[in-house]
């Protein structure tokens, strides 16, 4: 059946059990290589990204691209936050430092914090994190490939500053950004039962 509400779930081209394999066949890859999105191309994804579920509208996210030779900087940046936090251990930062090289591009996603009194703290983490994955899905659509990492320096203050983060925003991720250069094994699946279940009243 077919419906001119495009918010109707019997608009969608897509049978629920193709949206399923689509979903289920996202899987994240660590080491990408170019092409990165274009700009089109990203900016679809970022859209999409911005219809996810979000109490009162408060567009509780942030984005920042890092590619080409600036990953070099970041490096450094990741490297300096965790000497900030106490790392002295040379090859941990030197490993750190080459982290951003491991994609053409990086996506800084920010959990932008609005102070409201009907919608914690919390609420728009999650909101934050229904927009990544908007995002991730988006670029699988295109052909491309990614990673959710937070990595060790995500919490760091120096690297929050850095990122004009206020106090109480937060590193949501770093989501690595390319093409994958070799399949990967199929997931397995998980037992849908072992987290589903009826609640049952008491009475
Ligand atoms: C908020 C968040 C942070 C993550 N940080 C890391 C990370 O720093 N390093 C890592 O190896 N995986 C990290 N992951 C997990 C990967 O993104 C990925 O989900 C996991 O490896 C499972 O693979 P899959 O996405 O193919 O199911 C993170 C996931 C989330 C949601």
């Amino acid at each position: 059946m077919s419906s001119d509400f495009s918010t109707s779930s019997s608009a969608t081209q897509f049978s629920p059990d193709q949206l399923y394999d689509f979903i289920n066949r996202r899987q994240s890859i660590g080491l990408l290589v170019e092409p990165a999105p274009n700009t089109a191309q990203l900016e679809l994804a970022i859209a999409a990204a911005l219809t996810a579920p979000d109490h009162h509208r408060l567009h509780p996210w942030r984005f920042i691209t890092i590619q080409g030779e600036q990953r070099i900087a970041f490096g450094e940046l990741l490297a300096n936050s965790l000497a900030e936090g106490g790392e002295i251990d040379p090859v941990q930062l030197d490993r750190v430092k080459q982290h951003p090289m491991r994609a053409p591009m990086i996506l800084v996603c920010i959990m932008q914090d609005h102070p409201h009194l009907k919608v914690p703290h919390y609420e728009q983490v999650l909101s934050c994190g229904a927009a990544i994955q908007n995002l991730l899905l988006v670029l699988q659509s295109q052909g491309f490939s990614s990673m959710w990492r937070s990595g060790a320096a995500a919490e760091s203050a120096h690297l929050k500053r850095a990122l004009g983060c206020a106090g109480s925003d937060e590193i949501a991720g770093l989501v690595y950004i390319g093409t994958a250069s070799k399949e990967i094994a199929p997931r397995t699946p998980l037992n849908v039962a072992d987290f589903l279940s009826d609640w049952q009243s008491e009475s």
